[in-house]
Parts: structure tokens; C-alpha cells; sequence
């Protein structure tokens, strides 16, 4: 259930993944009067953040949310909720209801069940999660080695809080289950690195191992994967 796009260069691969996120959510608008997508934060996502923004969408009707967050101040160089601030909710895209993830409880874990609460009553199943993967098979704040990757796994809850081993910050994060109760997975990965640990992954292998496999190798939701190169 894997369909991959390649491209040469990261730009065109962006526009591309901009133009089908924006069909997508003009879609659901159309069918259900409501779009819900969940956004990576990091690196790879800006410039399709940008392209978004631009798009002609009923923006009033579309609910955007995170994948993951780093559990810092929403103005904190590293908040993905500040990306998202400054990339894709400007202009008309500002109309959109941005759900943070992020609270004014003191840590990830304490302000976890408020962050749940908020999940819980985004309107399910959210059209679009657009997923990003790091060089070690992260995928949102599910990371290996992490004491909470089981827990990330296996949970019935929506989100939960990680202390991730190698990278700052205590984060939020979607569970795999919520991952996979959206209608589409995306993923947006650049590099030869990265398409290296892609390839791995989908040669099979342990979970635990490499994230990402959590929904690459699935068969309940569709998965589509931006690749350049
Ligand atoms: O907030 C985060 O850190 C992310 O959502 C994370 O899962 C990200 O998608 C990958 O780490 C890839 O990050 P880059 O795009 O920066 O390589």
C-alpha cells in the first residue's frame, strides 16, 4: 500500500507534495464540510509548509494539528508549533484552527492528558498525517531505543509524552494508533541517507528497530512517500 514519488531535487518534490495535500483537503471539505491534518515539524517540511499556505482553500473549514512537538515555548527556535506560525498559518491559511499540541502544564508527561483531551475531539479520522523520518527510523517522537517506543506502539491513547535518547527536548507525540486511524499517511523524506534507511525499512524488520515501519509496513491505510534525492 506504498506508493512512491521520486524526484531529483527537494523543491520540486515539495510543490508536488503541496499540490496533493491541497486536493486532498479541498476533498474532504467538499464531502464532510471539515479537513483535519496533522503536520511534521523539523526541517523537511517548511518549504511545502510555505506552498500550502498559498493554497485557495476554504481555510475556515480545515483543522490543522502536529504529529509531534517539542515541549518548549511556542516562540522557542525549536517549537514545530512556531514553523507552522510562520510558514503555513499567514495570509488566508491564517483562517485555519490550529490545535497545538503544546501546554502551559511544566513538562511533556504533566501535560499529556490536556494534550489528549485536545486530540480526542479533533474530528476523526483526520484526512492527512504527513510524516517525517530521521536518519535513525524516527517517525513523529517515536523514537528507538526511547523507554517509551513500546508505549508509542501499543497504546489506545491518541498521544503521549517522550524523552527522546539522542535529541533535546521532552516531546508530544501521536501514537501509532492515531497515526494509522487517518486516512492518509504521507512521508516526505530528502537525501541519500535518509532513502537509504527508507529502503531498509521496507525490506522488513522489527518496529523497534526502525519506527517508520509502523506505517510503512501496514496494510489499513494508504501510505504515499515524497523521495528526492
Ligand atoms: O519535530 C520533529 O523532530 C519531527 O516531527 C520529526 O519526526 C522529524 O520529522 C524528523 O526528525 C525529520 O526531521 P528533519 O526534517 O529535520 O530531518
Amino acid at each position: 500500500m506504498v506508493t512512491e514519488h521520486d524526484f531529483d531535487d527537494g523543491a520540486a518534490a515539495a510543490a508536488d507534495l503541496a499540490r496533493r495535500i491541497e486536493a486532498l483537503l479541498a476533498a474532504a471539505i467538499a464531502q464532510r464540510g471539515v479537513a483535519a491534518i496533522a503536520l511534521s515539524g523539523g526541517r523537511s517540511p517548511r518549504p511545502v509548509l510555505e506552498a500550502l499556505s498559498a493554497a485557495p482553500l476554504d481555510w475556515g473549514k480545515v483543522v490543522v494539528t502536529l504529529v509531534d512537538e517539542r515541549w518548549v515555548a511556542p516562540d522557542h527556535a525549536d517549537s514545530n508549533e512556531r514553523l507552522l506560525r510562520e510558514t503555513l498559518l499567514q495570509g488566508a491559511a491564517a483562517a485555519a484552527r490550529f490545535v497545538p499540541m503544546k501546554n502551559g502544564a511544566a513538562n511533556a508527561y504533566a501535560g499529556q492528558p490536556e494534550c489528549e483531551a485536545a486530540f480526542a475531539a479533533l474530528p476523526w479520522p483526520l484526512d492527512i498525517v504527513l510524516l517525517g523520518m530521521g536518519e535513525d527510523g524516527h517517525t513523529a517522537s517515536l523514537f528507538p531505543g526511547a523507554a517509551e517506543l513500546v508505549e508509542g506502539l501499543s497504546t489506545d491513547a491518541l498521544t503521549l509524552a517522550v524523552t527522546p535518547p539522542a535529541a533535546p527536548h521532552q516531546r508530544m507525540s501521536m501514537s501509532a494508533k492515531a497515526i494509522l486511524s487517518s486516512r492518509h499517511i504521507f512521508l516526505q523524506i530528502g537525501g541519500a541517507a535518509k532513502r537509504a534507511v527508507y529502503d531498509r525499512a521496507m525490506a522488513g524488520g522489527p518496529v523497534e528497530e526502525l519506527p517508520i515501519r509502523v506505517a510503512l509496513l501496514q496494510d489499513e491505510v494508504p501510505v504515499e512517500v515524497w523521495v528526492s534525492t
